[in-house]
């Protein structure tokens, strides 16, 4: 598979000396302590590292949905370290896709309507139809969240999530709560959106296997980059076990 030299290097996210600290009363949680990092168009990230190690913190600073306590970082050329809400709210409609652990889907829609509540407000999206065929579920489309397999219904996410061809996909543990063979053809749905549409994505999971497929891969630990290695060569998601 292609190696990240392949690619163009921009440079689509930028942290300098992030910070997250989190006052609960008795002590002070360093989530975050001092992380630099860049990340590149195109590339497939997987982030790597121990429970409360601070990856999720980073994801939802980097996707907007939370604010770091020190350090400055950018999209592009936009510094969103002091963004407002209203111009965070915007970044994240323009420009971002999220995939979760557990679903999020809308129980009384059926997997049309979940795509389309994105689609409804997007700039420049894809019909429902053509996202819900590019994850493999064209012929699902009337069918219900509680009719789907956990895999499926996680293909329904990530068809919602690219349906609006969002510039980075940022996605907190996609198959955390799914079997490894499910599991993989969820990841393999992630690589060939990244493949054929270049869309930036970063993968966060504590299953070291799903490295595999990454063109880097970024090592946490206590809140901090512990190491940042790059592939040589990828394995297909469909490569892999676990
Ligand atoms: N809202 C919050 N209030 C207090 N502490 C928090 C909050 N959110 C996260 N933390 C703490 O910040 C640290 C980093 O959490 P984070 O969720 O980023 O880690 P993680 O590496 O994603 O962990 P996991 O893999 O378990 O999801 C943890 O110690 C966590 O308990």
């Amino acid at each position: 598979m292609a190696r990240l030299d392949d690619r163009a290097r921009e440079v689509v996210f930028r942290t300098e000396g992030l910070t997250k600290t989190y006052d609960t009363g008795e002590v002070q949680v360093h989530a975050l302590a001092g992380v630099d990092l860049e990340l590149f168009g195109s590339e497939l990230t997987v982030l790597l590292g121990p429970s409360g190690s601070g990856k999720s913190t980073l994801l939802n600073i980097l996707g907007g949905l939370d604010r770091p306590s020190g350090g400055r970082f950018w999209f592009r050329e936009t510094e969103l370290t002091r963004a407002s809400d209203r111009q965070l709210t915007r970044y994240r409609r323009d420009h971002v896709g999220f995939v979760f652990q557990f679903y999020n889907l809308v129980p009384s829609l059926n997997a049309r309507e979940n795509v389309q509540l994105v689609t409804d407000v997007a700039k420049r999206p894809m019909k429902p139809a053509e996202a819900l065929e590019l994850v493999g579920l064209g012929h699902r489309m009337d069918h219900f969240p509680a009719q789907m397999s956990g895999g499926e219904q996680q293909r329904v996410a990530i068809a919602r999530a690219i349906a609006k061809r969002p510039d980075v996909l940022l996605c907190d543990e996609p198959t955390g709560a799914l079997d490894s063979h499910t599991g993989t053809q969820v990841l393999s749905t992630l690589q060939r959106i990244n493949d054929e549409f270049g869309t930036t994505t970063a993968v966060i999971t504590h299953n070291a296997a799903i490295r595999l497929m990454a063109h880097r891969v970024i090592r946490f630990q206590d809140g901090r980059i512990d190491r940042i290695e790059e592939n040589d060569s990828r394995l297909a998601a469909t490569e892999i076990h676990w």
